[in-house]
């Protein structure tokens, strides 16, 4: 990865003059993780992420899960074309999974779960300066994916998600709780079953922001969606920036 690469990296999220990790957490306050198996028929994944990112979306994951997932070349077509919206809307680009795919299209990150490799050797394969997040579930897994470097940590599933068949059972608040309790200050972004009207408690319990799928994917508008999360999300995380 070279230096060119970086600085692009950084100019796609982040003011010169703020921190790396000050520029991460801003971006995990309303996080939208989509693939193609999210968007309802007839309607263009790019256009909805316009619309998601024009109503306040701060990040994005490309995330191509489930039956029906797109493979190969129309996958990565797919990747390109949502992280050219990405770009254009000055948001990181994150890749859910595919290391190799996060590193042909030089991905602002990547997200990777338990099972995967340990966030030290994931980011010696993306480079330096990209964006390594990790799932948790446990202070466990989230003390040890933060010594191998991981720059944010998922935590979740808060609530009953009906958008990832092997979620582990709901957690509610208490992780994101034990870890601020803890003196953990890592910017924590929480995911499952998140929308407008369930988001305070999670921003109350520490976290710096919301990741969801459906809640832009199939909400009659994205925009109107993506506009009451960031309204949700709103006073925490101003809070602990100061
Ligand atoms: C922001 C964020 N948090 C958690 C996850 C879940 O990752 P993982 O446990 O690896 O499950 P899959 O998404 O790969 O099915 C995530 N994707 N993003
Ligand atoms: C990817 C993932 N990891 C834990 S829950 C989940 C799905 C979140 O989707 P939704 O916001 O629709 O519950
Ligand atoms: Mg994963």
């Amino acid at each position: 990865m070279s230096d060119n690469d970086d600085s692009r990296r950084k100019q796609a999220y982040g003011d010169p003059r703020e921190s790396r990790e000050a520029a991460i957490r801003r971006a995990m306050r309303v996080y939208l993780i989509m693939g193609s198996t999210n968007v309802p028929a007839g309607m263009d994944p790019a256009e909805l992420l316009r619309e998601a990112i024009a109503g306040g979306v701060t990040c994005f994951q490309f995330r191509e899960k489930g039956g029906g997932a797109l493979a190969g070349e129309a996958k990565l077509a797919l990747a390109k074309r949502l992280q050219a919206v990405c770009r254009e809307h000055g948001i990181p680009f994150i890749v859910n999974d595919d290391i190799s795919l996060a590193v042909t299209v030089k991905a602002d990150g990547i997200h990777v779960g338990q099972d995967d490799d340990p966030a030290a050797a994931i980011r010696a394969r993306i480079g330096p300066g990209a964006i390594v997040g990790v799932s948790a579930h446990t202070p466990g897994e989230a003390r040890q994916a933060l010594a191998d470097g991981a720059d944010y940590l998922g935590i979740g599933p808060i609530y009953p998600t009906g958008s990832k068949p092997d979620a582990k059972a709901p957690q509610g608040t208490r992780l994101l709780e034990e870890l601020r309790a803890a003196g953990i200050g890592a910017p924590l972004v929480a995911i499952g079953g998140i929308a407008p009207d369930n988001a305070a408690p999670i921003m109350a319990a520490g976290a710096d922001g919301v990741s969801v799928i459906s809640a832009i994917t199939l909400a009659p508008s994205a925009r109107e969606a993506a506009l009451q999360l960031a309204g949700a999300t709103a006073e925490p995380q101003q809070q602990r920036q100061q």
